[in-house]
């Protein structure tokens, strides 16, 4: 083992985990994330994936102002509400608060989302791993498993190259200082096109790390999503 294995630079993680939205593809009748999944909501499966990981020195659940859900008093989680009108606008104001809780510059945040309660502590430690040495930063991303279509009129128009295609998913891993900057810069604009961190990246130039994650870590978007994210999260424990 080098001297470097055996004093590893610190990595420095927080999580931020936007939670402030409506769910109104899922069909319930409250915020998806709130929905009871093998024995407990949504929400809570996440958080527990995110404290098993002893790297990840805090997390920020971004809730919208109104949400009484949740009550926390935790001294490595806080509840902040501070939701916005779209997910990078409440990731964006969740950086201002993870800043107001000491958090610096050059620490990494990892932003997941809420509704992708299928994460587990393996798959974020994968990303730290391969992230915590990289000038940028990355995501968890897919390959694509499927021949790839685009549509014209409800018909085939063309069968797309696929080999250079990724599904982003979350936990998307940046350095707050870089991601609160790329994010600044695309807040005039509303957040036009900024759909995931990466591509607040992309926009002002960086080319963010992909880095393998699971075909489990979906996010519960549509009303069948439940009983799947039921049947996997029970299968484990
Ligand atoms: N204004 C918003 C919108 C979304 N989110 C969060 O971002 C994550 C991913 O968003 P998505 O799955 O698209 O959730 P919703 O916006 O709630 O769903 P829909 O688009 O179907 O309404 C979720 O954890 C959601 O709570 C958020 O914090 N603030
Ligand atoms: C951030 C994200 O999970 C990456 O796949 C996804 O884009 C969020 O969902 P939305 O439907 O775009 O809000």
């Amino acid at each position: 083992m080098s001297a470097f294995e055996n004093n590893p630079i610190p990595v420095r993680c927080h999580a931020l985990l936007p939670c402030a939205g409506t769910g109104s593809r899922a069909g319930t009748a409250g915020p998806k994330q709130y929905q009871t999944v093998a024995g407990m909501p949504m929400v809570l499966h996440t958080l527990a994936a995110f404290s098993a990981v002893p790297r990840v020195k805090q997390t920020v659940l971004v809730v919208a102002p109104d949400d009484r859900f949740l009550s926390v008093d935790q001294p490595d989680l806080l509840l902040a509400r501070c939701g916005g009108a779209t997910r990078a606008h409440s990731v964006f104001n969740g950086l201002d608060a993870l800043r107001a809780r000491g958090a610096a510059d050059d620490d990494w945040v990892l932003v997941h989302d809420a509704a992708r309660c299928l994460i587990t502590p393996q798959q974020i430690e994968a990303l730290i791993d391969a992230c915590r040495n990289d000038p940028v930063g990355g995501l968890l991303a897919l390959k694509l498993p499927d021949t790839l279509k685009t549509e014209r009129e409800g018909r085939v128009a063309a069968t797309v190259d696929r080999s250079d295609k990724w599904l982003a998913q979350t936990p998307q891993m940046f350095r707050l200082g870089m991601l609160q900057s790329a994010l600044a810069a695309q807040a005039d604009s509303g957040f036009a096109g900024v759909t995931d961190e990466a591509s607040a990246m992309e926009i002002v130039g960086h080319r963010p790390l992909l880095v393998p994650g699971s075909a489990q870590n979906f996010k519960v978007t549509y009303p069948e999503d439940f009983a799947l994210a039921e049947a996997i999260l029970s299968s484990r424990t």
